[in-house]
């Protein structure tokens, strides 16, 4: 899991209820070279947008986020997901995702859930909320304690701050939702945002 998110270390966290939409904006992503995309599980129909664009994009890696309930991890492998996130962790969780072999990669913020991860053999974690958890500072103080795990910081990263992030030695990819605000942006906006981000990384 990890080599796939080093080759496109920022990952588009994506909140879609309508299918056509979701399709026209994971084109745009993929196409421009972001092609590890993560999509919550906070809509209605986040599991048949989910199901399109794996069918629609078979070279992309499509993850899904939001996971809170064990069942929830069988449900969006049997659609294709190819890795699961969540905002924190659970023992029962990590269970199920090993009892089912899925990519997982479990959230924590403090030393603690850190600590608690390393014990379940986890050295790959989510930092969420990145922003409001202390930021890259904190994850630079991390760098030094947990010499031996890596990041995903998500939560409150954007333009401004993302590279400061990459450049961590502990951080191998990230995500936010700062690239695709459908309310707010057009295709146009959004191929622009991929764009930038993908001429620096
Ligand atoms: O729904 C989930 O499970 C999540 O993982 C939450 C996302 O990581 C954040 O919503 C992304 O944070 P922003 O870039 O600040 O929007």
């Amino acid at each position: 899991m990890i080599n796939e998110f080093k080759n496109s270390p920022v990952i588009p966290v994506l909140t879609f209820n309508d299918v056509n939409e979701s399709l026209k904006i994971s084109e745009i992503l993929i196409q421009e070279g972001l092609t590890n995309l993560e999509i919550t599980l906070r809509t209605p129909n986040a599991m048949s947008c989910i199901e399109a664009i794996v069918k629609e994009f078979p070279m992309a890696n499509v993850g899904a986020g939001t996971i809170i309930k064990k069942e929830q991890l069988l449900q969006v492998q049997n659609i294709g997901c190819t890795f699961a996130v969540s905002p924190g962790a659970t023992s029962s969780l990590i269970q199920e995702a090993k009892r089912i072999d899925m990519n997982y990669l479990p959230g924590a913020s403090t030393p603690s859930e850190i600590i608690s991860l390393i014990e379940d053999g986890i050295f790959f974690q989510k930092f969420f909320h990145a922003g409001n958890s202390g930021g890259y500072k904190m994850l630079q103080a991390y760098a030094n304690i947990f010499e031996e795990v890596q990041f995903c910081p998500t939560g409150g990263i954007g333009q401004k701050d993302f590279q400061d992030y990459l450049n961590l030695k502990n951080v191998v990819c990230l995500g936010g939702s700062w690239m695709v605000n459908t309310k707010t942006m057009s295709l146009n906006d959004i191929q622009i945002e991929a764009k930038s981000i993908t001429s620096v990384i």
